[in-house]
């Protein structure tokens, strides 16, 4: 693996969901495999759980782990191409990620869809020049369209709670990805990459989502969509809540008719599904308190297993550095 980026970057979803299973029975098994090696976790915006789990996995693999908290600590970073730097930005993103070329074997940055202009996040304008710059691997934690460690993560969380023999189940796990409401315009990533990362996966997925908030046809493809929640509940395994603002009309939040929260009630349309978020939550108003504190919540199982998704994806590229 020579970048993480999505996945696209994995050969076989299933042998890397096994190692990461074998990692989280022994995380420090390998304490010495990233020693004298450093790897760079950059973020352009806030994070709890992959700042935290990144540094957890790369301390159990000996590497040496540099953060920087780029938003509030760096210098603010140019973009564009052949800007004329006169303004509020100090240095060009270009010259950052040739410094970090000196110091990291690996680069990680987190860097958020900025909602203003549809085609630059897209294109993925902000990751594209971490990998145009970048002389080691680059990872991403999350960038505008994708957030394959939280992806991954879900894939290894899912697979754990249908540990059911497949071949006498006779049928797939139905997975709902269903949006729910927020107080403002919230990205795309975690929708997209779930969808991308269950297309890869051997699920039933639905997508349920209001009027107005398909997500992008490149990341929907075959899925079905059901604009009635209730309807694409029917009979799911498992329920990943998320909001997201328009795609179509970008960054827009158009009205909503009914209430979209997932409540108790609602999951009595499922089989008793596993519910699950990547966090963090608005608490009533994603979804209920009592479906975030019930039996059905995998939600911190799903945040724990950020740690195994994280060293895998660490382990995958030390090996390729050592190759
Ligand atoms: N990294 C996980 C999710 C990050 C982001 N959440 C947020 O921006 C929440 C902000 C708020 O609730 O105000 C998202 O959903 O794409
Ligand atoms: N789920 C997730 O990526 O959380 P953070 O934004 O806190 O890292």
């Amino acid at each position: 693996m020579k970048n993480f980026t999505s996945v696209e970057d994995i050969n076989d979803l299933q042998s890397m969901i096994k190692k990461a299973l074998e990692i989280k029975e022994n995380p420090l098994a390998e304490p010495n495999k990233g020693k004298a090696k450093t790897i760079g976790l950059v973020f352009l915006n806030s994070s709890l759980r992959t700042r935290l789990s990144s540094q957890i996995a790369a301390q159990n693999l000996g590497l040496n782990v540099l953060i920087l908290n780029a938003s509030q600590e760096a210098w603010n970073l140019e973009f564009a191409d052949g800007a004329v730097m006169n303004s509020g930005t100090v240095e060009h993103v270009k010259d950052a990620v040739e410094v970090l070329n000196q110091y990291c074997d690996i680069i990680a940055v987190r860097c958020f869809a900025r909602m203003q202009n549809k085609e630059d996040d897209v294109n993925e304008s902000i990751l594209s020049q971490f990998l145009k710059y970048a002389k080691v691997p680059v990872i991403s934690l999350e960038s505008a369209t994708r957030h394959p460690l939280q992806s991954f993560a879900d894939c290894i969380t899912i697979t754990e709670n249908w540990p059911f023999d497949r071949l006498t189940m006779n049928r797939k796990p139905k997975v709902v990805l269903t949006w729910a409401p927020h107080i403002k315009p919230i990205a795309h990533a975690v929708a997209n990459s779930f969808a991308e990362w269950m297309q890869n996966m051997e699920v039933d997925l639905v997508i349920a989502n209001p009027e107005g908030y398909d997500l992008d046809p490149k990341f929907v493809k075959n899925t079905p969509v059901f604009h009635d929640q209730n309807e694409a509940l029917k009979d799911a395994d498992f329920v990943y809540v998320k909001n997201w603002s328009s795609f179509e009309d970008y960054a827009a939040i158009p009205e909503v008719k009914g209430n979209w929260m997932l409540t108790q009630e609602k999951l009595k349309f499922t089989r008793e599904a596993k519910v699950m978020h990547c966090l963090p939550v608005r608490r009533n108003v994603e979804l209920s308190d009592e479906v975030m504190d019930s039996e059905n919540s995998i939600i911190y199982q799903q945040a724990k297993n950020r740690i195994f998704s994280a060293q895998t994806v660490f382990s995958e590229i030390l090996d390729e550095l050592s190759s």
